[in-house]
């Protein structure tokens, strides 16, 4: 029960409060956490918990570095771009401190693995970016009696509590069915400021290190919300256990983990991939677009980004309509090709479909683009249907310009 000359020389400072002192800190020796998700909260998380003394430290992530995640992830440098997350991390902790045995997870978190790999920590960190994962993580903490601390952060909002305390209510008690899918945004799509998510992940940190030094965490039944805007922080007392919940409750239904990306039927990765929903006919090539550019065929461009981004980067003579606005202007985009606008203003599909018909008219077929594929797909099924008979996506959005026609193009 006592600290070396080393120890005391090294943690001095945290060993000079009284709440902490020297016991504190040997539990925090004997201690070990996991962080998951080594990305904007899983950064100042780790380096906060080993910093601290904390005897055993895992670091699970399955991605690699890129040049987007600096701007927050900053346990990763950008000699680090393309390397193991996990590994990276393990990196700059073997850097900081020899205090700390660090293990990396190069892994992705499922049913198949989180027992085995969860049930080797004391505390778990939950520093992840999507649904499936935070139900997976739960389930895994409720059935090995870990608990959670648990951080989330989106543009310019945070939100921080710590799940299964002392009989305090699990995420599923709180949540018991996940959100539809279409309705969650991630970081890629809505960005973030890197300082949201050093302020969250180093609660987590807090939190973590009060509950293995043998102190009492601030949040459990608690959620931090952050309005970083206003610099705003609110705590709100959740509701306790729920006596129904289908993970913690009094007869629980899930006794082993299930298949978390059906059950919330999105992707544990978060990785924005492009879905199918037109026929390969009705796309193209951003190779074959590079051909139509260079013969100089008219057409129209149909940038459907929103305006932010568009402002980012775009292509020569790109017309922004984004998405979200794409029913009310249908009219604009009929004008534009050359199909009379009959109904006046055209509020949707259906009255544009009704106004023109079927392409009479049309005179310039159109080319519509995205960031990665998804929205554009959904554009030219929209156009379709209000009688824009000539058009096609540019399959892969810009990612695939960039990719496969000019490398000079921002990928974000
Ligand atoms: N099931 C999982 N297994 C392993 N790692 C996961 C899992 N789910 C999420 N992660 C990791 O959690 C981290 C979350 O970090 P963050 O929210 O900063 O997002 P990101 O994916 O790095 O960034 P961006 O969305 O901008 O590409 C990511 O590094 C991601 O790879």
């Amino acid at each position: 029960m006592s600290l070396s000359k080393d120890e005391i020389e090294r943690f001095s400072r945290q060993i000079l409060l009284p709440e902490l002192a020297t016991k504190g800190q040997v539990n925090l020796r004997k201690s070990s956490c996991l962080v998951v998700g080594a990305g904007g909260l899983g950064s100042p998380a780790a380096l906060y918990l080993a910093a601290a003394g904390v005897g055993r430290l895992g670091i699970l992530d399955y991605d690699v570095v890129e040049a987007s995640n600096l701007q927050r992830q900053i346990i990763h440098s950008q000699q680090s771009v393309g390397l193991s997350k996990a590994e990276s991390a393990q990196e700059s902790i073997h850097r900081l401190t020899s205090f700390c045995e660090c293990i990396a997870h190069t892994v992705v978190l499922d049913s198949t693995n989180a027992i085995e790999i969860i049930s080797k920590y004391d505390v778990i960190v939950d520093a992840t970016d999507n649904v499936a994962t935070r139900y997976l993580l739960n389930d895994a903490c409720v059935l090995l009696d870990k608990v959670l601390v648990s951080g989330s952060a989106l543009r310019l909002e945070g939100q921080l509590t710590v799940y299964h305390y002392k009989g305090g209510p699990c995420y599923r008690c709180l949540f018991p069915t996940p959100p539809p899918p279409e309705t969650v945004t991630n970081c890629s799509d809505g960005g973030v400021l890197g300082a949201v998510t050093g302020i969250i992940g180093c609660f987590q940190a807090l939190e973590a290190i009060k509950l293995l030094a043998g102190m009492e965490p601030a949040y459990a039944q608690k959620l931090l919300l952050l309005d970083a805007f206003s610099g705003a922080i609110r705590v709100v007392k959740l509701r306790p256990k729920n006596a129904n919940c289908a993970v913690c409750g009094d007869n629980p239904s899930i006794t082993q983990l299930i298949d978390y990306v059906q059950f919330c039927g999105a992707s544990a990765t978060d990785k924005s991939v492009t879905q199918h929903v037109l026929n390969p006919s009705e796309r193209i090539s951003a190779i074959a677009y590079k051909e139509i550019l260079k013969r100089g065929d008219a057409h129209i461009l149909l940038d459907v980004r929103d305006k932010n981004q568009f402002n980012i980067a775009q292509l020569p003579n790109a017309v922004n309509i984004p998405w979200s606005a794409l029913p009310r202007q249908l009219g604009q985009v009929l004008d534009l090709v050359g199909m009379p606008d009959k109904s006046g203003t055209l509020e949707t599909a259906e009255t544009a479909a009704l106004a023109s018909s079927s392409g009479v008219g049309q005179k310039v077929p159109v080319f519509v683009l995205c960031r990665l594929g998804n929205d554009s797909q959904l554009a030219v099924k929209l156009l379709k249907a209000s009688g824009v008979e000539q058009v096609w996506d540019i399959e892969g959005g810009l990612y695939a310009w960039s990719d496969g026609v000019d490398s000079s193009f921002p990928k974000y």
